[in-house]
């Protein structure tokens, strides 16, 4: 009996057990024969074991593979990926714990081998979840490691990187994110590129066509080439005879267009005096990827879209001296017919009520004379004389290691570049602040601060040491 209790007490096969022990009962007298037979059996009984636990290894690859997990496979990823701020890469994935859900980074996403792939595993149910996944992803690297800034937002730092395509941020549970969860009736993530430098606000510059938008913002752009860039919209009109696409759009079919409206390829989008206009995620972020702060001519149903989206800006709104003024000018420019000048007027009043009263613009000029309201626009972008062209430099990340070591201090996260514990790296270190980070999905997050510090003079955890 007690033998029996210990093999099944060991969650042996039940079976083999009872088998096991009639052979000895049966065999009892014969005890030179049994007990060759029974280190047999010993033999047998290992080699049955192993089976089973191969067996087991194998459901447990099919379960996880095909999208279910069993409860305690959760222990297991978090054991193979310590949760915390400390590193948590291993080979090419890493896994973030959040509540209830463990955010799994890493491998090839499923329509593109090219890709860091994104997957949740749900405790609760011990199920797999793939999300809808927004914002240009980045391209796989060697490795990676993962940091979870403020519960909400996962940053990635790749490995074998330069520092202009190192930094990522995931974004899980931001207000963007659960906006766009109920859009899209699915978990929603988001990535968005880290970019070095304080890179101010975009610009969303608003009013009635004919207002002198367009002439304002090439002012700006002649005047300071290399601060500002124009955020290129896609629009299914049809070009004007000097209009160059993408240049000063992207010209589209309304039906390619409407396809990539809903595969949430732009910022916002509205109808405007009878055709779809809209701002591409990526054609923000182009600007941003160029280093330089992002200006958007839209009509005023595009502003408010972008100020309901997680695109931190500044509005302003221009103005005609008078609706007799605003008119001249647009006959004056003698780009549409008269039909089309009708329906732009006729827009032209209600947006000139919708941009003075709704409080939507930061800031409202009036475009009477083109050079003063030309100076009031510099002012309030605050573009006085001896700050225009001021560009600071960042430390080039090249080739950063796969196997860095990252921790977080407060808003700073210190990346060792010597696969050493700390206290042995020999190298400098480098010291990404993100305490002036704006922006995030869709786009860019901007304001990250990249410096090195020597670790063994430097002490890492003194904010005036750092800053
Ligand atoms: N302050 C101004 N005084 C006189 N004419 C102006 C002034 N500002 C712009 N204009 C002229 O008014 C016309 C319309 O300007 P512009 O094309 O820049 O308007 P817009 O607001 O960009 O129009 P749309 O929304 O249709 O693109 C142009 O011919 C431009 O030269
Ligand atoms: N909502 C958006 N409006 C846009 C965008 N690009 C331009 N516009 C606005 O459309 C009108 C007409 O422009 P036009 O070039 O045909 O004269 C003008 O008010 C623009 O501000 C956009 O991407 N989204």
């Amino acid at each position: 009996m007690y033998l029996l209790y210990f093999f099944c007490s060991r969650q042996h096969d039940l079976c083999f057990s009872l088998v096991y022990f009639g052979f000895l009962v049966i065999h009892w007298d014969l005890r030179i024969i049994c007990i060759s037979a029974s280190s047999l059996i010993w033999l047998l009984h290992d080699l049955l074991l192993l089976v089973i636990r191969l067996n087991l290894l194998y459901k447990e690859y099919l379960i996880t593979s095909m999208g279910e997990a069993p409860a305690f496979f959760a222990d297991s990823l978090l054991g193979d990926f310590p949760n915390g701020v400390d590193l948590k890469s291993k080979g090419h994935k890493t896994a973030i714990s959040i509540g209830s859900k463990i955010y799994v980074i890493g491998g090839a996403d499923h329509d593109s081998t090219a890709v860091i792939g994104v997957q949740i595993f749900e405790k609760s149910s011990g199920e797999w979840i793939n999300p809808t996944v927004l914002g240009t992803k980045p391209k796989v690297s060697n490795g990676h490691s993962a940091v979870l800034l403020n519960g909400d937002r996962i940053l990635v730092i790749k490995g074998n990187s330069k520092s202009d395509e190192c930094f990522w941020f995931l974004e899980v549970g931001t207000p963007f994110i659960r906006e766009q969860e109920k859009t899209y009736g699915n978990e929603v993530v988001a990535w968005s590129k880290g970019v070095l430098g304080n890179v101010e606000k975009p610009i969303v510059i608003s009013g009635p066509s004919g207002v002198g938008k367009g002439t304002l913002i090439s002012e700006l752009m002649k005047e300071f080439p290399s601060m500002f860039g124009f955020s290129v919209s896609h629009t299914t009109r049809a070009p004007r005879e000097k209009e160059q696409n993408g240049f000063h759009y992207h010209f589209s079919d309304s039906s390619v267009m409407e396809r990539e409206i809903k595969d949430g390829k732009f910022l916002e989008f509205a109808s405007v005096h009878g055709n779809l206009y809209g701002t591409s995620v990526e054609a923000v972020e182009v600007v941003a990827d160029a280093g330089k702060r992002c200006i958007l001519d839209i009509d005023v149903q595009g502003a408010r879209s972008v100020r309901a989206s997680s695109l931190e800006a500044i509005f302003i709104f221009i103005s005609p001296p008078s609706f007799e003024e605003l008119e001249k000018r647009l006959r004056a420019r003698a780009t549409e017919t008269e039909e089309q000048i009708q329906k732009r007027l006729r827009n032209a009043r209600a947006e000139l009520e919708q941009g003075k009263s709704s409080g939507l613009f930061d800031h409202i000029l009036v475009n009477d004379d083109l050079e003063s309201c030309y100076e009031n626009l510099k002012n309030i972008l605050g573009l006085t004389e001896g700050v225009k062209t001021a560009h600071k430099t960042y430390p080039e990340l090249v080739d950063l290691p796969v196997e860095h070591l990252v921790s977080k201090i407060d808003q700073k996260i210190l990346i060792n570049c010597g696969a050493g514990e700390y206290e042995k790296a020999s190298d400098s270190m480098y010291v990404l602040d993100l305490s002036l980070v704006k922006g995030g999905a869709p786009g860019r997050t901007r304001g990250l601060n990249l410096f090195v510090t020597n670790p063994s003079t430097d002490r890492v955890n003194d904010e005036n040491q750092l800053s």
